[in-house]
């Protein structure tokens, strides 16, 4: 049996605890039952990293064809873009180029199939910003990167995914004032209908249950309290109802996190970032796992950030990067076996 291919995961901010968390997740490898992975981008900051918290982990330089063989021993890397010259917890636009070829040649790989799905460390995005990055975020470079010639770029999609709760804003990197004028039905119809597709591909739910939370406070209160969620929200439900998916909204987002409210559906989508974040991180803050949905390839990432306050100290946990790991597995294998399964369809019919 040939082994799957390893996954690849991205540097992410060489000031922030993308290092840590990617040196203490390998070291601890064996009790984390961590799937093989390589990282691409600068070995240097690595072993800068590595010597600065006291952590011994050899790394090998190498391909993704040998990671999976050498991961019990070493920490594959394959050296990608530009030296990092950032100090831990320092954050410095001149980061940027390393970042953005990290993550380039993690994104190379995966998308000529020699790694099984992508995980990236954090970045800040002020400092890409800083640094000329012409991007939101990941989602949005990660789509821009995925589009092909005379297709439309495909439609990204956010999800916070624990045990616990799922989530999705359906506005995502937007300023808090812009985010009504962003609310249309189209918007909230094609992100319920890629919830509901990955959520039934990717995650193996026959039929996901999604709920829709109000833009306004008790969602509305019949038209008194905002427009909104009768105007867009509201009919956005409907339609997807019209094509069988089972989504309910629009509810009021204060009552919809306790654990009775949470029971009865399997994704929240939240009108913008922060309705829909805080409850997630709130409950699972270190399992919590950033999930982009609507990509032709598997993306996840920890679902926090560079945390430049903690970089380079040893406190941080690399928990969260090591659910993403291995949810990148999972569903990596669930699409290989999917795949699997309907190229014998395909040829039983030919
Ligand atoms: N996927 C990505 O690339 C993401 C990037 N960011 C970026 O990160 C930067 C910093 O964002 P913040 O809002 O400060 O959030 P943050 O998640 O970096 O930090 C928030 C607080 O949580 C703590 N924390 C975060 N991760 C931790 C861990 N693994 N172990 C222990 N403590 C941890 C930090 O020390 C800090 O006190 C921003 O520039 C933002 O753009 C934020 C979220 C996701
Ligand atoms: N708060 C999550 C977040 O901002 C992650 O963004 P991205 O870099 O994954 O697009």
């Amino acid at each position: 049996m040939v082994a799957p291919a390893p996954l690849v995961l991205s540097l992410g901010d060489p000031a922030g605890i993308g290092p840590d968390i990617t040196l203490k997740a390998w070291a601890q490898r064996r009790d984390f039952g961590l799937p093989a992975f390589l990282v691409a981008g600068d070995p240097g900051a690595l072993k800068a990293r590595a010597h600065h918290l006291g952590l011994t982990v050899p790394l090998a330089e190498t391909g993704p064809e040998d990671a999976a063989g050498r991961f019990a021993e070493a920490l594959p890397v394959m050296p990608a873009g530009p030296a990092s010259t950032a100090s831990p917890g320092k954050p410095d636009a001149s980061s940027a180029p390393c970042v953005v070829a990290s993550l380039e040649a993690a994104l190379g790989l995966v998308q000529a199939g020699r790694a099984a799905a992508l995980v990236t460390n954090p970045l800040a995005k002020s400092v890409m910003y800083a640094g000329g990055f012409p991007f939101p975020g990941h989602t949005e470079f990660l789509a821009a990167r995925a589009a092909r010639p005379g297709r439309p770029a495909p439609h990204p999609v956010m999800m916070i995914w624990s045990e616990q709760l799922a989530v999705v804003p359906a506005t995502i990197h937007l300023p808090y004032a812009d985010v009504p004028g962003h609310l249309t039905i189209e918007l909230l119809v094609e992100t319920g209908r890629i919830v509901a597709g990955d959520m039934a591909r990717r995650f193996g739910l026959a039929r996901p249950r999604l709920v829709f939370c109000g833009l306004n406070p008790h969602a509305g209160e019949e038209g008194t309290l905002g427009t909104e969620d009768e105007a867009v929200v509201r009919p956005a439900v409907d339609a997807l109802k019209r094509e069988g998916i089972d989504a309910r909204g629009p509810l009021p987002a204060d009552t919809l996190f306790h654990p009775e409210a949470r029971a009865g559906y399997d994704v929240a989508v939240g009108m913008y970032h922060d309705q829909v974040l805080i409850p997630a991180k709130t409950l699972a803050f270190h399992d919590g796992v950033n999930v982009t949905l609507g990509l032709p390839f598997i993306r996840t990432s920890p679902d926090h950030g560079t945390a430049f306050d903690i970089a380079g100290t040893g406190r941080a946990n690399p928990s969260s990067l090591v659910a993403a790991l291995r949810l990148a597995r999972r569903l990596a294998d669930a699409e290989a076996a999917l795949a699997e399964r309907e190229g014998r369809r395909a040829a039983s019919v030919a």
